[in-house]
């Protein structure tokens, strides 16, 4: 699974995520997050299209709506956003939000296609341990991935090591906190040293706290600013520095409230 990823929660203008889409894969992404309830996905597959690369190469996320949970709901739903997407297959397939009432459902039908070998891989998103405790009660296929909210401002170590410790990979949403920290003192001191954004910083912290990144962008210079993140390290002092940062601040909901 590529490190690094356009995310494309986007609910802007007409093309504007098609023509992302196919900036990203020009830029050198590899992997596209999308969701039904982003309401985008045809656009995300136009822009595959318009980019000229072939299918194999891109590694194309999508997730199980909330209102679409549950065992035939979810298989209907994939089907849906493989049409919708122009595909026949999807490289991960998550579980949006635990809903309390339809979760263990919708994971056996996402395990129902990953044994059809219909999607290359299933996983969760917004799974805190109290949910994967439960999940590891009755699935039989472990989740490959848990897409959870992470950036220094809300920075969870023992949800990175219990991912790790079950050989989870741990995908990091909103690493730019949206645009909201950006005048955060530290993190402006730490990008100047290192002649870097602010915004390169938040996605290097991601990447070596071992997560995949998926930082959203629909303008083609901050597509390719996200991606030029690979001729740097933060030193260990300045990650430290980072993780200090942490304050509970969030732009989506909180899991523990599901
Ligand atoms: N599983 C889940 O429940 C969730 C998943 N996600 C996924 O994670 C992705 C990323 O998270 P998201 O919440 O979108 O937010 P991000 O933290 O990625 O921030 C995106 C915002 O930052 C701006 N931005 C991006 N790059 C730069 C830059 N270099 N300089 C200045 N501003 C910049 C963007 O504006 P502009 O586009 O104009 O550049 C946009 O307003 C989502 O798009 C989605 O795919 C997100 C939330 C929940
Ligand atoms: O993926 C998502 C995009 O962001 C939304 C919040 O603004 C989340 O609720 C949702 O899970």
């Amino acid at each position: 699974m590529p490190r690094l990823g356009l995310g494309i929660y986007a609910p802007g203008e007409k093309n504007e995520v098609s023509r992302a889409v196919r900036w990203a894969l020009e830029t050198g992404y590899r992997l596209i997050d999308t969701a039904s309830v982003y309401q985008n996905e045809e656009e995300v597959g136009r822009g595959m299209k318009d980019s000229g690369i072939q299918r194999s190469e891109v590694f194309i996320t999508s997730k199980v709506g909330n209102d679409e949970q549950g065992y035939d709901q979810t298989l209907r739903a994939y089907d849906q956003s493989l049409k919708r997407l122009q595909t026949d297959y999807l490289d991960l397939y998550l579980v949006h939000w635990p809903i309390r009432d339809t979760r263990k459902e919708t994971w056996r039908a996402l395990e129902t296609l990953y044994n059809e070998k219909r999607v290359r891989a299933i996983g969760v998103s917004n799974y805190y341990q109290p949910h994967l405790e439960e999940l590891f009660a009755y699935a039989s296929v472990v989740p490959a991935v848990n897409q959870f909210e992470q950036s220094p401002f809300l920075y969870r170590p023992e949800l990175l090591a219990y991912c790790r410790e079950k050989h989870i990979q741990p995908e990091g949403y909103s690493p730019l906190v949206r645009g909201r920290k950006e005048s955060n003192e530290v993190l402006e001191s730490i990008a100047t040293q290192y002649e870097k954004s602010t915004y390169q910083v938040l996605i290097r912290w991601g990447l070596q706290q071992g997560l995949v990144t998926i930082p959203k962008s629909t303008n083609q210079k901050r597509i390719q600013e996200n991606f030029d993140v690979w001729d740097f390290e933060l030193s260990e002092g300045d990650m430290q520095q980072l993780n200090a940062l942490n304050a509970d601040v969030r732009v989506a909901d909180d899991p523990m409230d599901y």
